[in-house]
């Protein structure tokens, strides 16, 4: 238990410690160190000049950010954490490369140090109001920008469902699943330059596209098949030498934690273009992620068995124990003309077919080199959907709500999708196939204890779809 009060449904209890990077409209903290006339000063005093706000490195705990560089700049790392000699240096940054390359044991030794400064039974920190007011931060008044500077951006193709569904919508039922899906994660090199944080907006992209099934001639428009991708991805700890694969039993070390994302894509320019390369312009003009890093070390409890295997990998892709984490995922849609968020999806990522470490390891086995920061998205994540009450399917079963797409829960534009208008109102509704110009889209995940005791949660990813811009010398 943490002094820092955490309500039990709260995604940041003790037991998280996500890494974030944030900034505030001051330095507050960090003040007394560039100007010791300014320590007596009440702490919401103007900053001198020197004092941009700066976005450095935080953990949620709570509703609050623990500030790391303010503790750094009091010494605290220095005293308390000898494996973590450039503290100051490290979580004065405005990215977690730094932090992040440092690998398993430092983050380690970080995640107990912590722990034991926001126990409820240690008073160093609980007890010294003046360091409280300066390291922590209310959530509500910091900007949260990108955990990461990303080199480089990969998406799998992970889920078996969201395979099959999508292939069945691509190619028909007879070549749903192609004959490489069951012997290696499938993936395509996204583009790491659109990647943005959550509350970032998106605008609507144009592109060559179909005019209609009945007339296959392409045209330039504005999508109209907007979709989101329930997905999660992984960021790169220590890399890989160029030409050194990573061994799958060595795969976890190389990632540092887990984020919710959402892989926006505009399914008519996917259509069109995605033969024989994979997607392109279809898929990169904007991926959005959550903001706080959960690391492997807080997931680690929430290990389960992933599903069966068959036929056997090869072996470079063999693993043993458990490798799926357990992790509920829910999709939420707001149209612009809606009071509240519903809930359009539900599925989890242990239903993924190809682990993370296998994704890993079969990303280097070529020898290709992965850098710290690099972002690896699992693919949208659907669930095997059942069509009846759970009893009759397996309480570990999806349900009918499950699928990662709109895609596939509008079945390619064949059925609408109702969404209140407001929860008071649940028979106004608002129907959807794709997405409307003015919609939001929030995604959001958690562990829970078995007890119920708390979650360990990755917060909110979300965006907004902005209508395309037209531009005088964008015609078809
Ligand atoms: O061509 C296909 O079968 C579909 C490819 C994708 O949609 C790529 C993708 O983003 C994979 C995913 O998110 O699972
Ligand atoms: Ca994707
Ligand atoms: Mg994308």
């Amino acid at each position: 238990m943490s002094f820092i009060q955490v309500p039990k449904n709260s995604h940041f209890p003790i037991q998280n410690l996500p890494y974030g990077i944030f900034s505030t409209v001051q330095n507050v903290g960090l003040e007394p160190f560039y100007s010791l006339e300014t320590f007596s000063q009440p702490l919401l005093t103007p900053s001198p000049p020197l004092l941009q706000p700066s976005p450095r490195v935080g953990v949620a705990i709570g509703d609050q950010i623990l500030d790391l560089s303010v503790l750094a700049a009091y010494n605290f790392f220095q005293q308390g954490l000898p494996e973590l000699p450039h503290a100051l240096h490290i979580f004065s940054k405005p990215t977690l490369n730094a932090y992040m390359s440092l690998g398993k044991s430092v983050w380690s030794a970080t995640r107990k140090f912590l722990q034991h400064l926001l126990s409820a039974d240690v008073a160093t920190l609980r007890d010294n109001t003046d360091l409280r007011h300066r390291a922590f931060v209310p959530q509500a008044t910091a900007r949260m920008h990108l955990p990461a500077d990303i080199g480089d951006y990969t998406d799998f193709y992970c889920s078996r469902e969201h395979a099959t569904n999508v292939g069945v919508m691509f190619r028909g039922k007879d070549n749903a699943l192609q004959p490489n899906w069951l012997h290696l994660p499938v993936g395509y090199h996204g583009r790491a330059s659109s990647v943005v944080v959550s509350g970032t907006d998106i605008r609507r992209p144009a592109g060559q596209r179909l005019v209609s099934k009945e007339n296959p001639t392409p045209m330039f428009a504005p999508s109209a098949r907007m979709d989101f991708e329930l997905e999660m991805a992984w960021l790169v700890g220590p890399g890989n030498e160029l030409g050194e694969p990573v061994t799958i039993d060595k795969a976890k070390d190389h990632i540092f934690g887990m984020v919710v994302m959402n892989d926006w894509s505009a399914r008519d320019i996917q259509n069109w273009e995605y033969v024989p390369l994979g997607p392109f312009l279809g898929k990169n003009f904007g991926t959005t992620i959550s903001p706080w890093v959960v690391t492997l070390e807080a997931l680690e409890p929430f290990l389960v068995n992933g599903p069966a295997q068959d036929p056997k990998p090869l072996a470079y892709l063999q693993e043993s124990g458990p490798t799926a984490y357990d992790v509920h995922l829910e999709v939420k849609i707001k149209p612009a003309e809606a009071q509240d968020f519903h809930t359009i999806c539900r599925s989890n990522l242990k239903y993924m077919y190809w682990s993370i470490t296998q994704q890993l390891a079969h990303h280097t086995i070529n020898g290709c080199n992965l850098r710290t920061g690099d972002l690896g998205g699992t693919g949208t994540l659907s669930g095997p959907v059942c069509q009846f009450s759970p009893f009759l399917c397996g309480l570990d079963s999806g349900t009918d709500d499950s699928y990662g797409s709109l895609l596939e829960l509008s079945w390619s534009g064949s059925k609408e999708i109702s969404i209140p208008r407001s929860t008071s109102t649940p028979d106004d509704v608002i129907k959807r196939k794709f997405i409307e110009d003015g919609d939001s889209i929030l995604m959001t995940g958690w562990c829970e204890a078995p007890d119920g005791s708390y979650r360990v949660g990755f917060g909110e990813c979300v965006g907004k779809l902005l209508p395309w811009r037209e531009r005088g010398h964008m015609q078809g």
